[in-house]
């Protein structure tokens, strides 16, 4: 047990800070971390109104456009503000990460670990009306929350969602398949087409995307699936597709000029840099923090997933494309380590490392 810590941390813990060359000391400053909120563009006026509701001061960060800082012991979610979707909370970490994409207008951009989705939101509102925004996640109940935030936020306009395994996730920005699109497809396959996305579906509709998710989901276990499309805007693109439009495969000489602009890869980590969350596990059990975080074996494998995640990410950027990758560990295995990798096994890929 760490004398400086203001929880206690326990002992499987403070061996894995050791073995990874980081100072437990770092948690103590945990109860004085600010906390940080995104207002939705166009809400600034509102910031004396959610100053007087959450009754503190909320600081402008000069450095992220949106970002506000305030007190660590502020409660976010029962505002009034963010019930009414006019913030949401974000680490000033992943807006770091959001910025370094360097969004421009019309940039078709891959979120391959999205969910539960806050980058990929912050993401949604600097491309604005323009682009495209495809979020992968492997875990379904972490995707309906990404599909739940795009909704209340109302920036699913241009994105698509889907529950997929990013490491073999292989669909390019769906305008190309339009644009490529050989031959008009026959009468019966059109009425078949992605109609307009609404969550009140017919039944008969209900039913047939019950069985297809079904399917999907037995092919998943076997992998041999399609990725399971949970969310589509009315200008993502889907529209008026059919699911071979959609699912259409493509070719590695395609993807140079017509893989994404940007690619997000905020790949699986072990948390231990979320402050944040390594404090829930006080509650949650440190036995869970044990099997869910340190176990040697899941670390071992877990880089393994990060490269594999990386290098995904990479062969569906475009040349001249940028891909980021992060995590919130601060272990230099997951992160300089696969970067390094990485490089190693890409040699067309340029570097630039921030942390
Ligand atoms: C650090 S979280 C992502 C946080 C998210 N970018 C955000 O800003 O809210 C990592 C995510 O990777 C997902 N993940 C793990 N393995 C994956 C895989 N093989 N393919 C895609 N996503 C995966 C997890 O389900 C988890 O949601």
């Amino acid at each position: 047990m760490e004398e400086s810590s203001t929880f206690p941390l326990p002992d499987a813990f403070l061996d894995f800070l050791k073995a990874n060359g980081l100072d437990p000391s770092i948690y103590t400053a945990s109860d004085s971390t600010p906390r940080y909120i995104r207002l939705k563009p166009g809400c600034e006026a509102h910031v004396q109104e959610v100053e007087a509701e959450m009754k503190c001061n909320l600081k402008k960060v000069g450095w992220l456009p949106g970002f506000y800082s305030l007190p660590p012991d502020i409660q976010i979610a029962s505002s009034k503000a963010y019930r009414e979707g006019k913030i949401y909370g974000v680490d000033a970490a992943s807006g770091a990460a959001v910025m370094a994409l360097d969004i421009s207008e019309g940039d078709h951009v891959l979120d391959l670990c999205a969910a539960p989705g806050a980058k990929l939101c912050m993401i949604s509102e600097l491309l604005g009306d323009s682009g495209s925004l495809t979020g992968v996640d492997v875990a379904t109940h972490r995707m309906a929350t990404c599909k739940t935030m795009v909704q209340k936020y109302a920036l699913g306009d241009r994105c698509r969602l889907f529950v997929a395994d990013g490491t073999t996730f292989s669909l390019l920005p769906v305008m190309f398949h339009s644009d490529s699109r050989s031959c008009e497809p026959a009468m019966d396959e059109k009425r078949d087409a992605f109609r307009e996305w609404t969550s009140r579906r017919p039944y008969k509709e209900r039913k047939k995307a019950t069985k297809t998710r079904k399917t999907d989901a037995s092919q998943l276990v076997l992998g041999t699936h399609h990725p399971e499309l949970v969310f589509y805007g009315r200008h993502s693109g889907v529209v008026g597709l059919t699911r071979n439009e959609l699912y259409q495969t493509v070719c590695d000489n395609e993807v140079s000029s017509q893989g994404y602009d940007k690619v997000l890869v905020d790949a699986e980590c072990t948390h231990d840099g979320s402050l944040r969350h390594i404090q829930k596990f006080e509650h949650w059990g440190w036995s869970t923090l044990q099997r869910r975080v340190l176990d040697a074996e899941r670390t071992s494998s877990l880089t393994i997933l990060q490269l594999k995640l990386l290098t995904n990410g990479f062969r569906l950027l475009k040349v001249g494309g940028s891909i980021i990758y992060s995590t919130c560990s601060l272990t230099v295995a997951q992160n300089e380590d696969v970067v390094e990798q990485f490089l190693k096994e890409n040699a067309s890929a340029g570097r630039s490392f921030c942390s």
